[in-house]
């Protein structure tokens, strides 16, 4: 399994190994003592599958508030997402920077993001499926998201708004500029 951190250092990418022959191939794509022994110790209790029909499918950015905020660990099982994640630490030195990583049922390559970050994807095919592990349980009156496309933020995604498809919910998300941290 490798590991690597991005620009901030505590959202991680893993890429499991995978044993391949003939048929296809096997990995582990979870193993908590392989995790742990990499700086990834979450005890993960719930787990979310996603299946976005459209090229351009945006969901995001989203968050949990405390008690209920999510480190959450994101893999494809088809097609191909750009992942994005922003640090909405408060004391973070990196406060409001993010970063961004392609992930795709191809590479199995994994991010983990940690508690206290927003989190987004685009999705780069039709029929992409994102299927990721959160340690914390879903709490709608917890549930919270900022503009995909704020300015201020500034986030690289490859598409303009037009291009995009939006719930609804994301459609009319606060921008950063509005957003109180609870982090
Ligand atoms: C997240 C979640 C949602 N739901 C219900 C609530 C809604 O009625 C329905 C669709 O939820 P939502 O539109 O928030 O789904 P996404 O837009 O894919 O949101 C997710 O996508 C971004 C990328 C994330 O990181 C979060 O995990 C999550 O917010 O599923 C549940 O029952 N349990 C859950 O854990």
């Amino acid at each position: 399994m490798d590991v690597t951190a991005l620009a901030i250092p505590d959202v991680k990418l893993i890429t499991p190994r995978r044993f391949s022959d003939d048929r296809g191939f096997f990995s582990e794509t979870y193993n908590a003592k392989a995790f742990k022994s990499a700086g990834i110790d979450c005890d993960f209790i719930q787990d979310n599958h996603s299946f976005s029909a459209r090229k351009g499918t945006v969901r995001g950015l989203h968050y949990q508030s405390p008690p209920f905020a999510q480190s959450k660990l994101v893999r494809v099982l088809r097609g191909s997402i750009i992942d994005v994640a922003v640090d909405a630490r408060k004391n973070s030195s990196t406060f409001g920077q993010w970063v961004k990583t392609e992930l795709s049922a191809k590479t199995g390559t994994q991010i983990f993001i940690p508690q206290g970050f927003l989190h987004g994807f685009v999705t780069l095919e039709p029929d992409t499926e994102v299927a990721y592990k959160v340690d914390a349980f879903y709490d709608g009156a917890s549930d919270g998201s900022v503009k995909w496309d704020d300015t201020d933020l500034g986030i690289e995604w490859g598409l303009s708004g037009a291009e995009a498809s939006l719930s609804e919910k994301d459609a009319k998300a606060p921008k950063w500029a509005d957003f109180a941290s609870p982090f």
